[in-house]
């Protein structure tokens, strides 16, 4: 059977080869047309990338290596007597393209608890930020710091054989992957806890793990995160973590630098900070309105008000979705099974049953629905995890999963250095006059 490594070397040898003879027989064939409006309007609907952890379908949401949430959600393995899947089993599987067995779940989190080890100059330089910086740049500052370990950098400057790059990038994401919750929960003890650290449980999965160490010992806590990890990892190639991390890497850059990059792009609130935004704006609603249980009339107002001061509604609209994200349907069958009466949890249902006709009627918004960032928060603030600017770390933490195993994939199938072509308006105009072509 050999090593997860060793299988991932032959299956991804195996798609190498299925990919030239495809390109050889079909690669002039046309996948669709460009218009002048798509590239002004951030590229929706432009097909250009190659992505195979994941699939994102407009109405349906997304799957993983063909599967969807609840599929995985039955199908994955799961920890001694836990419900939700273990995202050691989604990682395999984006990795490898099939299902896990217990015993490749377990590998993978052996591995991980082998390679967690965060050298002391890591915390030494998230400490020297001051104690009011964002998570999110106390996290990267803490990945690129890790960046003196990348096998990969060292590789390179010995000179490496292109064929070989896959090797020591495999080796980065894991040894990152393995690292990141003991630097996500350094962040939030030393910001939130009084600089009070909890040694890590080697006996513990990964994202139960990553909760024992932010001083969460509740079982259900864990199991959220197990969801949570899960169902934040991946959502194709083209969102802006992703792209970024897949833009970057191209240039060779190492998967710390590569990360980092892509996660500078997650701490955008029309991104992943969308979920610190998302209770930050229901707090704000709370305490205008003097109370914790609003009624959908005084939602709808607080909403209206919120458009016409020019802000999007957080947690809202979708750049390729057009229904509900099945990653907020799955934290709500959550929240109905573990906190059906929680205040805030409902409030944030009672949002769902208000904002949709409300976007619609706008009449611009291509997807009134909620989407994943819509729902997270609530949940985290129920078992005590009120620091909202913490939770774009988590994101970031599930999202290595995916971008990870997408990089591992770039090098090996020895993807090209992604760089498309860019126009002036002044070459448009020339164009339209037809003195020329666009890209002259
Ligand atoms: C994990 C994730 O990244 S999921 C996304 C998280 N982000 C959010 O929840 C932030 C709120 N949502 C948004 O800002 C948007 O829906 C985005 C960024 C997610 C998608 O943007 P687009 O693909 O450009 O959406 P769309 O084509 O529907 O936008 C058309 C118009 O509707 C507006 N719009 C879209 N969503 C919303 C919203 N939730 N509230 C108010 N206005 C909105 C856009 O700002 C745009 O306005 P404009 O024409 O005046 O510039
Ligand atoms: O797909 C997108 O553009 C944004 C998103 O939901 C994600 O990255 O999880």
């Amino acid at each position: 059977m050999g090593t997860i490594k060793e299988r991932f070397k032959v299956t991804a040898d195996a798609a190498n080869t299925e990919i030239k003879e495809l390109l050889k027989e079909h690669g002039s064939k046309k996948i669709g047309e460009v218009t002048l409006a798509q590239i002004y309007q951030g590229m929706r609907g432009m097909t250009g990338l190659v992505t195979e952890t994941s699939l994102l379908d407009a109405q349906e949401g997304i799957r993983f290596r063909g599967y969807s949430i609840p599929e995985l959600q039955q199908q994955l393995p799961k920890a001694p007597e836990g419900g939700e899947p273990l995202p050691e089993g989604l990682f395999y599987l984006m990795l490898m393209g099939e299902l896990p067995t217990e015993e490749d779940a377990a590998e993978i989190t052996s591995l991980w608890q082998r390679r967690s080890h965060v050298p002391n100059h890591v915390f030494d330089i998230i400490d020297a930020l001051p104690i009011n910086t964002h998570p999110m740049t106390m996290f990267v500052t803490g990945v690129m710091a890790l960046q003196t370990e990348s096998n990969f950098a060292k590789e390179y400057a010995k000179g490496i054989n292109k064929k070989d790059y896959w090797n020591s990038i495999y080796d980065d994401a894991m040894d990152l992957i393995a690292r990141l919750p003991r630097i996500a929960a350094y962040i939030y003890r030393r910001k939130y806890k009084n600089n009070d650290h909890i040694q890590p449980n080697g006996l513990l999965d990964w994202a139960g793990n990553l909760a024992h160490m932010m001083g969460f010992e509740d079982e259900s806590f864990k199991e959220l995160m197990r969801l949570y990890m899960t169902i934040h990892a991946d959502h194709e190639g083209g969102n802006v973590s992703a792209h970024t991390t897949h833009l970057v890497g191209s240039a060779l850059s190492d998967p710390f630098l590569s990360y980092a990059a892509g996660m500078n792009g997650l701490a955008g609130p029309l991104h992943g900070l969308a979920n610190q935004e998302v209770i930050k704006w229901i707090f704000e609603m709370q305490e205008e309105l003097g109370t914790d249980d609003p009624s959908k009339e005084q939602i709808e107002e607080y909403v209206r008000k919120t458009l016409s001061s020019g802000k999007v509604v957080p947690g809202y609209g979708h750049a390729v979705l057009r229904k509900t994200d099945p990653r907020f349907t799955a934290q709500m069958e959550f929240g109905k099974k573990h906190m059906p009466d929680d205040k805030l949890v409902n409030t944030v249902w009672k949002i769902y049953d208000t904002v949709p006709p409300i976007l619609q009627s706008l009449g611009k918004i291509k997807n009134p629905w909620p989407n994943v960032d819509a729902h997270s928060g609530a949940l985290l603030v129920h078992y005590g995890l009120v620091e909202y600017e913490f939770y774009t770390v988590l994101f970031a933490v599930s999202r290595a999963l995916g971008v990870l195993a997408s990089l591992c994939w770039d090098r090996a199938l020895g993807f090209p250095l992604e760089r498309p072509k860019s126009v002036t308006t002044q070459s448009v105009k020339l164009w339209l006059e037809g003195k020329g072509e666009i890209w002259e």
